[in-house]
């Protein structure tokens, strides 16, 4: 017996609907997490994204509504509720998009642009060691540069001098860095009444720090490292950083407060101490190779400057398969601006974000969680302060990071033409010269400089889909 031809069609249209059904269930199940894994092996002439594989993380991209609340209570003891997002929607979306725009730049975001050598060329000198200064011009000198603009000055002809004053400069006193963050630090008292802090190499210079964007523990060399590229980029709010080996025995422990020296114990030939802080303790402690310990040395801020810390709109939420509003909204920047950042700078405190994000995306710090301003007086200025999460993994770049800048969509003109200076693989040159003049040189490793190069195209690959965004809706200008 023949079926009717109507109970056919019937069937294909069945077959045709689960089909693309299907098909649908396995496009949305496959959006993908923003982690990009870049072939290690990304050559000196750091081809652009044609390497990037994308690394994905099952999610889906659903309403950016979920959440979830948490109830807590802050540190006055008030009861907050704190909303989690499961997903990062716009995150994922954004990273995505980026990478795309970043494998088509136009050709000036490549080439080399030769007026680099010139900005560069005054950097150096400023940074090569001139005249010796005594610990009381130092404190002078570094205490002047410091206004509500910036804490090294564009032009600085002492500086490389004064850097080199403060790696010799005798230590009179050390203390434990107790209550100063949570990570293990020293506090040391140098001549010319100069206060410092003391962060320990705890890794070797090629250990990769696997994990979370803000895994491990502080990275001494990166805080060097940072201080330089600030130079070289213009953002001259971070504190001077100098790397510096401590003969422990004849520098610290002569000088050390009780409670600091309590720590210090001897392992083998090594001399080694828990210091106090949050994550310290005798099951964690440092230890130097038998006297000598390296680690950075951060300048203290004058007196006159006191900090004020303000909780970062961007903070990341640290808890496991939770998001903050930031990673499941696209459209969070309206809110900070109607929020919070109106109650400090406004416009000025939304740019100073989006040049740290530019920053902390090369340098690939995940970590800032806070940032600090000066209180009392008129300055909005973000100091750049604590860097030390930062060059943890040269492979992996955490486009997130960079969520001021694509989700606020402005950008200041000067930092952009900056930038524009070292494209065509010139700024992990220019940052790896200016390393030279560091007492811990070399200071980063080879892939580090060059992740630099490829994080920089990144960057331009997210102004440029701000310039199209911006363009196709009508918006006000990207450039400020
Ligand atoms: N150079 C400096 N001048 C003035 N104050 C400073 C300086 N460096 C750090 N501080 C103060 O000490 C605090 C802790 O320093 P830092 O953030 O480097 O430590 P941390 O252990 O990494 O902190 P966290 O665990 O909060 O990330 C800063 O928030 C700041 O208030
Ligand atoms: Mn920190």
């Amino acid at each position: 017996m023949f079926k009717p031809l109507h109970s056919y069609n019937m069937k294909r249209k069945y077959a045709a609907t689960a089909l693309l059904f299907l098909l649908l269930l396995v496009i949305v199940t496959n959006i993908y997490f923003i982690y990009i894994v870049v072939d290690e092996k990304t050559s000196k002439s750091n081809e652009p994204a044609k390497e990037t594989t994308v690394e994905l993380d099952r999610q889906k991209a659903q309403s950016a509504k979920e959440h979830q609340n948490q109830n807590f209570q802050n540190k006055d003891g008030h009861k907050m509720t704190r909303k989690y997002y499961k997903h990062q929607n716009a995150s994922i979306i954004a990273a995505q998009q980026i990478l795309l725009l970043t494998q088509k730049l136009p050709s000036h975001y490549l080439e080399l642009n030769e007026q680099h050598r010139e900005i560069l060329h005054r950097i150096f000198y400023d940074l090569t060691p001139s005249s010796e200064l005594s610990s009381s011009d130092v404190k002078q000198l570094t205490d002047q540069w410091v206004t509500n603009e910036e804490i090294v000055p564009e032009s600085a002809p002492l500086l490389g001098s004064v850097l080199k004053s403060i790696c010799n400069s005798k230590i009179l006193k050390a203390r434990s860095g107790r209550g100063l963050g949570t990570q293990l630090k020293i506090l040391l008292t140098l001549e010319g009444n100069m206060t410092a802090i003391f962060k320990p190499q705890w890794y070797p210079r090629e250990q990769i720090i696997e994990g979370p964007v803000y895994a491990g523990k502080d990275r001494h060399n990166a805080e060097v490292a940072a201080f330089h590229l600030g130079l070289i980029l213009g953002f001259r709010k971070i504190p001077l950083a100098v790397g510096r080996k401590i003969n422990l025995h004849r520098e610290v422990m002569p000088v050390a407060d009780h409670e600091l020296l309590e720590t210090f114990h001897q392992e083998g030939n090594n001399t080694c101490f828990d210091g106090i802080c949050a994550y310290c303790g005798p099951h964690d402690p440092i230890c130097a190779k038998q006297d000598i310990l390296e680690g950075s040395l951060i300048l203290w801020l004058p007196n006159k400057v006191k900090l004020r810390k303000i909780r970062h709109p961007w903070q990341r939420v640290y808890k496991d398969g939770k998001r903050a509003k930031w990673e499941a909204d696209e459209k969070f920047c309206d809110y900070v601006k109607s929020q919070d950042i109106r109650k400090i700078g406004g416009l000025t405190t939304l740019l100073d974000l989006v040049d740290a994000s530019i920053f902390d995306f090369l340098i690939d710090n995940g970590d800032r969680h806070h940032f600090e301003i000066f209180e009392k007086q008129r300055s909005t200025m973000i100091v750049m302060l604590d860097n030390g999460k930062s060059f943890g993994n040269p492979a992996i770049d955490h486009i997130d990071i960079l969520a001021p800048l694509y989700q606020c969509c402005i950008l200041r003109r000067t930092t952009y033409e900056r930038l524009l200076l070292y494209t065509g693989g010139t700024l992990s040159i220019a940052l790896e010269k200016s390393l030279q003049w560091s007492h811990i040189s070399p200071v980063l490793t080879e892939k580090h400089l060059l992740a630099l190069d490829r994080r920089l195209k990144i960057i331009l690959g997210a102004i440029s889909l701000c310039l199209q965004k911006r363009d196709e809706n009508h918006l006000p200008p990207v450039l400020l």
